[in-house]
């Protein structure tokens, strides 16, 4: 695997428990580090489900069926097949290198502090004052400190729809991930807080890798690196995102990005 590559998915099949047909067919992607990659494409060719295999997310539910490799490359330089993995550990531990944040804001309900102070402490981190820090900074890389710093105990669900996305983000941030994948994180917002939140997950490309399932292609071209074009289970054309939506090399990328379909 390059060094420049934080994950690459090698001719990757999948199938929901029960389903008649594969929903992801022999799909191969490259996810550069520290660049945004967007997954774009029509509804239902795929998109959410790559995205979800990405930290085997489907296997809160029994009865996934996946073939072909998604690799990972570790801190120590070695890579490893993530499906390959079973253990239930394994798998805790590969949802805080590889976060995930949904569309509709999930805050726990508790109060805006221990929404973050949660998964630290579950990482082992009991001082108060390391507690206090890590919470700081990471509401601080939410671009929410100043926001909220005065009402730390109040419960997080007080927060507006904005403000709750990127406490999210901040909750995802501060166990200090490889990789944070977004799955449609602004359809539910109104147009200024897509903007914030477009504007940080800009900054947190300097220290993550970022993937991210969007409809809104204007939203794919503002903020991602590269594009994937996914359609009917396949992923279809994998460039630079100026060239994906300049200069495709395929009828039905360029199809897509017109208009045409979808
Ligand atoms: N839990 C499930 N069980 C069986 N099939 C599923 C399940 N979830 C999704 N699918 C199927 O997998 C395919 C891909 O769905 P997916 O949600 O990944 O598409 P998508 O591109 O993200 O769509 P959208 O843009 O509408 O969210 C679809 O055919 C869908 O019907």
């Amino acid at each position: 695997m390059d060094a420049n590559l934080m994950m690459e998915v090698k001719d990757f099949s999948f199938t929901y428990p029960n389903a008649p047909k594969p929903s992801l067919k022999h799909i191969n992607l490259r996810v550069v580090k520290n660049r945004i990659t967007a997954l774009i494409g029509p509804s239902g060719c795929g998109k959410s489900t790559l995205l979800r295999a990405m930290n085997r997310i489907h296997d809160l539910y029994p009865g996934c069926k996946y073939e072909g490799a998604i690799n990972l490359q570790c801190v120590d330089g070695s890579v490893k097949n993530i499906l390959e993995w079973t253990k239930e550990n394994d798998l805790i531990r590969l949802r805080q290198k590889v976060g995930m944040i949904f569309q509709k804001p999930t805050p726990f309900p508790m109060s805006i502090y221990d929404n973050i102070a949660y998964g630290l402490k579950l990482q082992g981190i009991r001082s108060k004052s390391e507690l206090d820090d890590r919470v700081e900074e990471a509401l601080r890389d939410g671009a929410l400190w100043n926001e909220v710093k005065d009402r730390l105990k109040d419960d997080a669900r007080g927060l507006s729809g904005g403000q709750q996305q990127r406490l999210c983000i901040a909750r995802s941030v501060a166990l200090r991930p490889d990789v944070i994948l977004f799955d449609e994180p602004t359809s539910a917002l109104d147009p200024i807080s897509t903007v914030a939140i477009e504007e940080m997950i800009m900054e947190l490309r300097e220290q993550y890798t970022i993937c991210i399932v969007t409809h809104n292609m204007q939203q794919a071209a503002r903020i991602s690196d590269y594009t994937a074009f996914m359609y009917l289970g396949e992923l279809i054309e994998y460039d630079e995102t100026d060239t994906i939506f300049t200069n495709p090399s395929q009828k039905q990328t360029e199809d897509y990005i017109t208009g045409r379909f979808g």
